[in-house]
């Protein structure tokens, strides 16, 4: 059955802190593309839409929850100072860091994101399996999946990238999900 694709792009900053001789501790950003395929689990309603789903109510959900959360978003390591840093000085920000167990890696965003878009799919009833997730972090890397491991999948990444909401950390109250 034919597959849709859609790409997405953001602007995003993170520093990596486990390696402290690294030049990426010193926090930097990307303008990134987040590109996922979908691979119908129904036929196309043939000689009428003649497809599963519209783009629109594919993208919805999904290309809300980058634009709003993920665009601009400092992506932290939660055992990283400056996470108490903006706790204490900036709260009102805490809805643009994301924040993950470990460094904010590409492989993590694209495991965190995989989690994020197969409850998106659940939650929205859409007959749509994930096939591919693919980040474009700059012209010269990109990270992919074609699916998650067991451990990926029970990885304590984060409890906000099993939830079809907006959120992207575990730090603030339910009333600001969505
Ligand atoms: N396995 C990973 N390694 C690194 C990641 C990552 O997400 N996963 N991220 C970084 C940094 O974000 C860094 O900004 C990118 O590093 P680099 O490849 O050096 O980027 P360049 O644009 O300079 O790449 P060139 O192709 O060499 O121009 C580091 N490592």
């Amino acid at each position: 059955m034919p597959a849709v694709r859609f790409t997405r792009r953001f602007s995003m900053a993170h520093r990596l802190i486990a390696d402290a001789g690294s030049k990426c501790a010193v926090p930097h950003g990307h303008n990134e593309f987040v590109t996922v395929t979908l691979e119908p689990t129904a036929e196309i309603d043939f000689g009428g839409a003649n497809y599963t789903a519209s783009f629109e109510r594919l993208k919805a959900r999904w290309h809300g929850f980058v634009d709003r959360s993920l665009d601009h978003a400092f992506q932290l390591n939660r055992a990283d100072p400056l996470l108490a840093w903006f706790q204490q000085h900036e709260p009102h920000r805490l809805n643009q860091v994301l924040t993950v167990d470990g460094d904010p890696t590409t492989e993590a965003l694209v495991i965190a994101l995989w989690r994020k878009l197969e409850a998106i799919l659940s939650a929205e009833g859409l007959p749509f399996r994930l096939a591919e997730l693919a980040i474009e972090e700059t012209p010269t890397n990109t990270v992919l999946t074609r699916g998650l491991t067991a451990a990926e999948r029970t990885w304590e990444l984060g409890a906000w990238c099993d939830r079809a909401d907006f959120s992207i950390n575990d730090l603030l109250p339910p009333e600001t999900w969505s």
